[in-house]
């Protein structure tokens, strides 16, 4: 080999090896490069397997093909055991809780199938609540290892909205979705509590034909497709009425009200075409989907862009007709239910509609208008009755902070006792005692309140009754007491309020809830009595009524006012400060005044047993027309009365009655009971004043100076009754033989009472003289002298309690001005025996039978001797001597007495002498 030869070879080896080196090189880089690539494709397959969820990577044809070689198997089998780990949970109980729950808040129609109650009309009145959801179909997740189905349920009525939105392909599928659900609502509730309005812009008729059959019963109402904003305005309107009509503020909805549902749900389905509403249709929708649910209105807005600020669940009809909605999220695919069967729809629609018309035409009762369970409501925020019908639905009377009293008018035969009867019953039925108290004060003759007071035929007593003044007539004093005694709970309840930093009652109950803070609601049927003259009686009224009207809103106490004729009532109409706190009016037929004329006249035209309730100040738009049930008849309100009567706290105390035609008996009263022996300044019990209480006219007989008691008039029945009741009172305060009783009749007239009052007294034990004219010189004498010979310290001991009961004093007079050997008249002696024998404990229990004759037998001019009087058939300006001003505007009426005690009055006031029963 030549050197040549040689040197090349070992060229081409070194090339050669140099090669192979190199080849090693890249081959070994190669090899890096593929491992290092695998593991990229197997970290982005992870990645994608991960993000796109193991179902759909599998049904993904791509990655399919990629799984097939076996590079990425680990991957594949690492997320399938993650996959059944995260599900494990959820397969295992998901599906059944889901349907668990569903049963629980979508009972019945809800969420049944349709055989189960498709064709029967609904029967829930919303007193037991509402579904919280209502099924459109089956659900199921896709992702899950094993799907398995779930009921899909969405919420409705009060809840939220509903939005829909379709596709050309799906909109079918939609319509049939909301059918359903209006069908599952309609057939929920009982016929008349839903109402369907259905706009559709393409089309006048098409929309849900299904449901046609309510048409005629009023529960459908089909709008014209131009014409939106008349139906929004409709809403609008009905948002507003309910607002100040059944939402009693605090209330928040009317669900929230409780009981049955007071108002019927308004569905509105509006069905687009996929482009926005007008602006103004826009805007206006947007007011009624904020403000409607609280008032029933439920929108089901299907295929229109919406954007709305209040509660929506908006369900998605894909093409292939699958949906999803806000509730259950974008992993569960909602197969929808089919529509229920075409020929059943409309039939069962029309059973809705005819149950409906039945309710309708049938003629509501009291018991109607009574709840099926008795005191289940909270009076918080207010109370809130049904008091008659409309079309088989109830009306309602609110009374609350927004709407706090009520003026009701009728002329007489109206029908107002009844309508009071209506709606004191159906009060009565929903709330406790203890959540609402009455105080039913009647001014005219008869016996209209009667009866919520135990009576001698009939021994139960309605329970709420806290109070019951009937045949009040002209003691329009009572009115005034009832009133101070609001006004006085009403500063009761402010001071309490104030303490517990709050101002209105329903915050007072949360603040203090062990405390007893019922509403109060104060009836005064024929109350223009209190304003019937012109006098110190109706200004004292008018001042308290507008003070009570104004304030006692938030404090919980409202009036009930009704009068046969409010237009005369000046003391009222003349007070726009009163009249304007009575939100709520009640006219019924033929009322004047009571709504808001000349521009609503409803009360004219309104049929026999109907009345106009509007709780808008009487303004037309307020009004609703209701037929009232006849709560009179037997069996009515009795009957409920005996029952809540059975159902009556034991500790609960009987109402107090207050009957003006009645004469109180002393032996009952509370005040002659509590009466005892021991104490140093006697109680004298002249009466029974006219107030809540019913409590006594007194005066204390301590030892001071005019502690005598003067009766003014000349009827021997009245005046001898209050000499009668005042010593049989102080007699309860003396041991026999502590005190003596002299009782000097001085007329023929007087001397049956002075007789039995005798007897009265010896029965009790106690040391009576009786003599006539002829022993009264000597008495006064001799009593006189007594008193002058203790005062001058002649006497040993302390003369004991005397007390001279003299019927006619005045008869005496002539005989007791002759004087005697000393030059005393028997007038001197008897002036000394008022001036200085209360001192002394001799007091004297006289009769005058006239102002001037009291006169004669006090020393002129000087008349605080008689520190205390009643005065019956007296006109006012003759006892001026005796009292202050206001005695000028009495005017004497039968059985009734002004009674006035200097030491403790500013003014005078009414009593009615004592019955004091038969001698012992
Ligand atoms: N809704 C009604 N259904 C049937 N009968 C009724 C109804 N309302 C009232 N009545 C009857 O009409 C009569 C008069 O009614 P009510 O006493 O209530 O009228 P009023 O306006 O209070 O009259 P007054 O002021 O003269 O007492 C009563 O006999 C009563 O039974």
């Amino acid at each position: 080999m030549s050197r040549r030869e040689e040197r090349q070879r070992r060229i081409v080896d070194s090339f050669e090896e140099f090669r192979q080196a190199v080849a090693a090189a890249l081959g070994n880089a190669a090899r890096e490069h593929r491992l290092a690539a695998e593991e990229h494709a197997r970290g982005i397959f992870e990645a994608m397997l991960r993000g796109q969820g193991i179902d759909r990577a599998l049904a993904d044809p791509l990655l399919a093909r990629a799984m097939r070689d076996g590079l990425f198997d680990q991957q594949v089998a690492q997320a399938m055991l993650d996959r059944v780990e995260a599900f494990r949970q959820w397969s295992e109980h998901g599906p059944d809780q889901l349907a668990a729950l569903v049963g629980a808040v979508a009972d019945g129609p809800a969420s049944w199938p349709h055989e189960a109650w498709l064709g029967t009309p609904g029967t829930a009145d919303g007193s037991e609540g509402v579904p919280e959801l209502w099924r459109i179909g089956t659900g199921t997740v896709p992702s899950a290892p094993e799907p398995r189905g779930f009921p899909v349920a969405v919420p409705m009525l009060d809840h939220a909205h509903l939005h829909v939105a379709s596709t050309h392909t799906s909109r079918v599928a939609a319509e049939g979705m909301v059918e359903n659900l209006l069908l599952r609502v309609l057939g929920h509730f009982q016929p008349g509590l839903v109402h369907v309005h259905v706009w559709d812009v393409g089309q006048l008729t098409g929309a849900l034909p299904g449901l046609y059959p309510l048409t005629r019963a009023g529960l459908l109402t089909v709008h014209d497709p131009a014409r939106l904003h008349e139906l929004l305005d409709e809403l609008s309107d009905h948002i507003r009425r309910v607002h100040t009509g059944v939402l009693v503020e605090g209330h928040q909805s009317v669900g929230a009200a409780g009981g049955r549902r007071t108002e019927p749900w308004r569905v509105a389905v509006l069905f687009g075409n996929r482009r926005p509403l007008k602006e103004e249709h826009q805007q206006q929708l947007q007011r009624v989907a904020r403000n409607g649910l609280a008032a029933g209105i439920q929108l089901v807005v299907v295929d229109i862009p919406v954007t709305v600020n209040s509660p929506i669940e908006t369900v998605t009809v894909a093409d292939d007709l699958t949906a999803r909605c806000t509730m259950t999220g974008d992993n569960v695919v909602v197969a929808l239910d089919p529509p229920f069967p075409r020929t059943l729809v409309p039939r069962a629609c029309a059973i809705i509609a005819e149950e409906r018309e039945a309710r309708r035409t049938r003629l509501s009762t009291f018991e109607d208008l009574l709840p099926d369970r008795l005191w289940l409501e909270n009076s918080s925020a207010g109370v809130v009755a049904p008091v008659g019908f409309r079309e088989g639905e109830p009306v309602h009377v609110a009374l609350g902070d927004t709407s706090p009293h009520a003026l009701i008018g009728g002329p007489s035969g109206s029908g107002k006792t009844n309508f009071l009867y209506a709606m004191l019953g159906s009060l009565a039925a929903r709330y406790a005692p203890d959540e609402l108290e009455l105080y039913l004060l009647d001014f005219k003759e008869g016996v209209s309140f009667a009866q919520f007071a135990p009576g001698r035929k009939d021994p139960t007593w309605l329970p709420h009754a806290r109070l019951v003044g009937v045949n009040v007539n002209t003691d329009r004093e009572f009115g005034v007491a009832l009133l101070v005694f609001l006004a006085d709970e009403m500063r009761r309840r402010a001071d309490a309020a104030k303490q517990h930093e709050v101002t209105k009652l329903e915050q007072l109950r949360e603040e203090d809830p062990r405390g007893h803070w019922p509403r109060i609601v104060a009836v005064i049927d024929e109350f223009q009595y209190l304003f019937a003259e012109r006098d110190q009686v109706t200004a004292q009224a008018t001042q308290l009524l507008e003070d009570v009207a104004r304030r006692g809103r938030s404090q919980g106490i409202h009036l009930v006012l009704s009068s046969q004729d409010v237009s005369g009532i000046e003391g009222f109409w003349g007070k726009s400060a009163i009249f304007e706190q009575f939100t709520v009016r009640i006219a019924l037929p033929k009322a004047r005044r009571v709504l808001a004329e000349p521009h609503n006249d409803a009360a004219v035209e309104l049929p026999r047993w109907h009345a106009v309730v509007n709780h808008e100040s009487g303004v037309r738009p307020g009004n609703e027309v209701a037929r009232v049930p006849d709560a009179t008849r037997k069996g009515t309100i009795d009957a409920l009365q005996v029952e809540l009567h059975r159902r009556r706290p034991p500790e609960l105390a009987e109402p107090i009655l207050f009957d003006g035609s009645k004469v109180p008996a002393l032996q009952s009263l509370a005040d002659f009971r509590a009466l005892e022996p021991g104490v140093p300044a006697p109680t004298v019990l002249l009466g029974q004043v006219i107030d809540v209480a019913g409590s006594a006219a007194k005066v204390r007989f301590a030892r001071t100076p005019g502690r005598n008691v003067a009766v003014i008039g000349s009827l021997a029945g009245d005046a001898s009754a209050v000499l009668a009741g005042a010593a049989l009172s102080l007699a309860r305060q003396h041991g026999p033989t502590d005190a003596r009783f002299t009782l000097a009749c001085l007329t023929e007239d007087a001397r049956p009472h002075a007789d039995r009052l005798a007897k009265q007294l010896r029965g009790e034990g106690h040391d009576v003289t009786e003599l006539g004219m002829e022993g009264i010189r000597e008495l006064v004498d001799t009593v006189a002298g007594g008193i002058s010979a203790s005062m001058t310290g002649e006497a040993g001991a302390p003369l004991q309690p005397h007390y001279l009961v003299v019927y006619a004093v005045d008869a005496a007079h002539a005989l007791l001005e002759a004087k005697n050997a000393a030059r005393v008249s028997g007038v001197d002696s008897l002036r000394t025996v008022l001036r200085h024998g209360p001192e002394n404990r001799t007091h004297v229990l006289g009769w005058w039978r006239g102002a001037q004759r009291l006169k004669n037998s006090l020393s002129p001019g000087v008349y605080d001797d008689i520190g205390a009087w009643v005065a019956f058939d007296v006109q006012g300006k003759e006892l001026l001597a005796f009292g202050p001003d206001q005695v000028l505007s009495w005017s004497p009426r039968p059985r009734r007495g002004l009674f006035f005690d200097r030491f403790e009055h500013s003014r005078p006031q009414v009593v009615i002498p004592f019955d004091t029963g038969e001698e012992a």
